[in-house]
């Protein structure tokens, strides 16, 4: 047999067609999330059409519907990329190996910035907001950034760092302080304030 250069490991081989045209599709609907998330933070789930996330991609409504089925499909995709956001907030400060009272403070403080920086965290609140007017099984709010927080917390309550009411009791007041003061900030400065709002939360709830 002639000798026939070896074949590349796949590794080295490069990207096939398939591959390419696979890698295309990632970033095209990925590109569809992110006009999806703007329109919906910006006008709310009803009065976004398909129409105007193919205008924002500059892509045509086929090529918008060929990634999700409808506009619904888009609201509940968006929505889970925003908890997949909140959790990879989550995993990033765990990763920090910080004591618990310092991990709770600053995953609250990266939320605060991702609500006023990510447009898909802003559209996720406000398509909470509107679930009862979307068609979709969205995930049950509160319920998983609630749950960490209290775990958080009970660590610190066993260290003794938490006198004043049981985790959960804290928990669900945090949640609900931050998620109060993003929807004030968002309403009355357009979340420029939210960094100061959730400091001040932080000082008044877990002082020193
Ligand atoms: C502040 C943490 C709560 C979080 O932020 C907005 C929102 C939307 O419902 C959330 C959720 O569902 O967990």
């Amino acid at each position: 047999m002639a000798d026939e250069a070896p074949r590349p490991s796949a590794a080295r081989r490069p990207a096939g067609r398939g591959e390419l045209k696979q890698e295309r599709a990632v970033q095209t609907r990925a590109q569809i999330l992110r006009a999806a998330a703007e329109a919906f933070a910006a006008k709310g789930f009803p009065a976004v059409t398909i129409l105007d996330i193919a205008e924002l991609t500059g892509m045509t409504k086929g090529a918008v519907y060929f990634h999700f089925a409808n506009k619904e499909a888009l609201a509940a995709a968006v929505a889970d990329e925003f908890y997949h956001r909140l959790r990879g907030l989550a995993d990033a400060v765990t990763a920090e190996e910080l004591p618990p009272l310092p991990r709770v403070t600053t995953y609250l403080t990266r939320t605060a910035t991702a609500f006023r920086d990510d447009v898909v965290i802003q559209a996720g609140a406000r398509l909470q907001l509107e679930r009862s007017l979307i068609d979709s099984a969205l995930p049950q709010p509160y319920r998983d950034y609630t749950a960490l927080l209290a775990r958080w917390l009970d660590e610190a309550a066993r260290a003794g760092e938490l006198t004043a009411a049981t985790p959960e009791a804290f928990a669900r007041v945090l949640v609900a302080s931050l998620f109060g003061a993003q929807h004030i900030s968002w309403v009355l400065t357009d979340r420029a304030d939210i960094a100061d709002r959730i400091q001040e939360i932080i000082q008044v709830t877990l002082p020193g």
